[in-house]
């Protein structure tokens, strides 16, 4: 971030949504005025609300409420889906199990990425290479069934078992469908932050995002317990960082406050839940990209709220495999010198994800 904002633009981006395949974008003064805004927020803060999006508040709501169900399960079913290295670090971690700077962060998540094929980018994929852990497409129905039928012959569990299938049943068909919402919302927002950078709308298809990775994170923050007896305990539900790839979407609770954005001179200024908005922020590949003229973020989360919060920040990546370097007119935009070498996108989610898990 590179001034002291005191707080998060809010932008309507419906005019860029009504524009963003018309090949005379640029020239439509609606569109402009976005880009225009776009451009501020991501220079002066790296972070802005979007309303106008397009993304019913049904969903929006549901994904929350579905996130809470799923937190609210005996600690037995969630592990259920525990994440491993196995599985390519996705499932249900535990609170304290992510690691920020050494610190563990007091939030449980489920962790899903989209699914890296075995050998798809050879030794850099590895790691990240299996499968979501509930059911991604039609391969996985018959395992499905296997274990809902195993889950409804325990008699006395039989109503329960039913619930739950009906819940990871429905978290698979909302969050099937919030990815194809979200991927198509982010890839808008690009082809404005692309014209906002002085590129063309394009910019970030093809090689470097046109086949772009996704994050997708449903996490949960207990609430400050009063009498828990052990003193004090770490209350950082999520410790500073920076996100790692273009642009996050972030879907908090209404009514807690809890997300905070670090401003030039370290004042941390809260980015409070506006319904039916997305908080969205600048990862680190686009600072590569545009040469440090937006950067990433440091951001952290706090919940001093007794109630338990959830957020679903959706992850919005360039190509996994793709070599990150400043784009040419951002270099010239910047006094000509390249301020970053290139960084392969694959390779920092790695070395991250190997860091948060120990
Ligand atoms: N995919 C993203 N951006 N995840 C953000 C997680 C931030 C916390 C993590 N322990 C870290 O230190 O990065
Ligand atoms: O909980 C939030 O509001 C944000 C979470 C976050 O920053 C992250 O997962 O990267
Ligand atoms: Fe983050």
């Amino acid at each position: 971030m590179a001034t002291d904002f005191k707080f998060i633009p809010v932008i309507d981006i419906s005019p860029l949504l009504a524009k963003y395949d018309d090949p005379k974008m640029a020239d439509d003064p609606g569109v402009y005025e976005v880009v225009r805004q776009l451009d501020q927020a991501c220079r002066e803060a790296g972070f802005f609300y979007v309303k106008g999006h397009g993304i019913p508040d049904s969903i929006i709501k549901e994904v929350k409420s579905v996130a809470h169900k799923f937190f609210e399960l005996p600690y037995e079913e969630k592990l259920k889906i525990k994440m491993t290295a196995a599985t390519g670090f996705r499932g249900y971690q535990r609170i304290g199990e992510n690691i920020t700077k050494g610190v563990p962060d007091m939030h449980e998540a489920i962790d899903c990425y989209k699914e890296v094929k075995e050998g798809m980018y050879g030794e850099l994929g590895k790691p990240m290479e299996g499968r979501n852990q509930w059911p991604s497409n039609p391969p996985n129905y018959t395992e499905l069934m296997e274990e809902y039928i195993s889950l409804c012959t325990g008699i006395l569990l039989q109503d329960y078992s039913f619930l739950l299938f009906t819940l990871y049943f429905m978290c698979f068909l909302l969050t099937t469908y919030i990815f194809l919402l979200l991927s198509d919302l982010s890839r808008k927002i690009m082809r404005g932050i692309a014209l906002a950078l002085g590129g063309s709308p394009d910019e970030f298809e093809g090689d470097r995002a046109g086949d772009a990775f996704w994050v997708m994170r449903i996490i949960g923050y207990p609430g400050v317990s009063t009498s828990n007896g052990h003193g004090p305990r770490n209350d950082i539900g999520c410790g500073a960082h920076t996100d790692y790839g273009l642009l996050t979407l972030v879907n908090q609770d209404d009514e807690i406050t809890a997300l905070q954005v670090r401003n030039l001179s370290g004042e941390w200024i809260s980015a409070p839940p506006i319904p039916g908005t997305f908080v969205c922020n600048i990862g680190d590949m686009l600072k590569i990209y545009s040469n440090g003229l937006y950067d990433s973020t440091l951001h952290q989360v706090i919940n001093k709220a007794p109630r338990y919060r959830v957020c679903v920040a959706y992850f919005y990546e360039t190509n996994f495999d793709t070599a990150v370097e400043p784009l040419e007119i951002c270099k010239q935009r910047t006094g000509g010198a390249k301020k970053f070498g290139r960084a392969v996108y694959g390779e920092h989610l790695v070395s991250k994800v190997l860091t948060n898990f120990g």
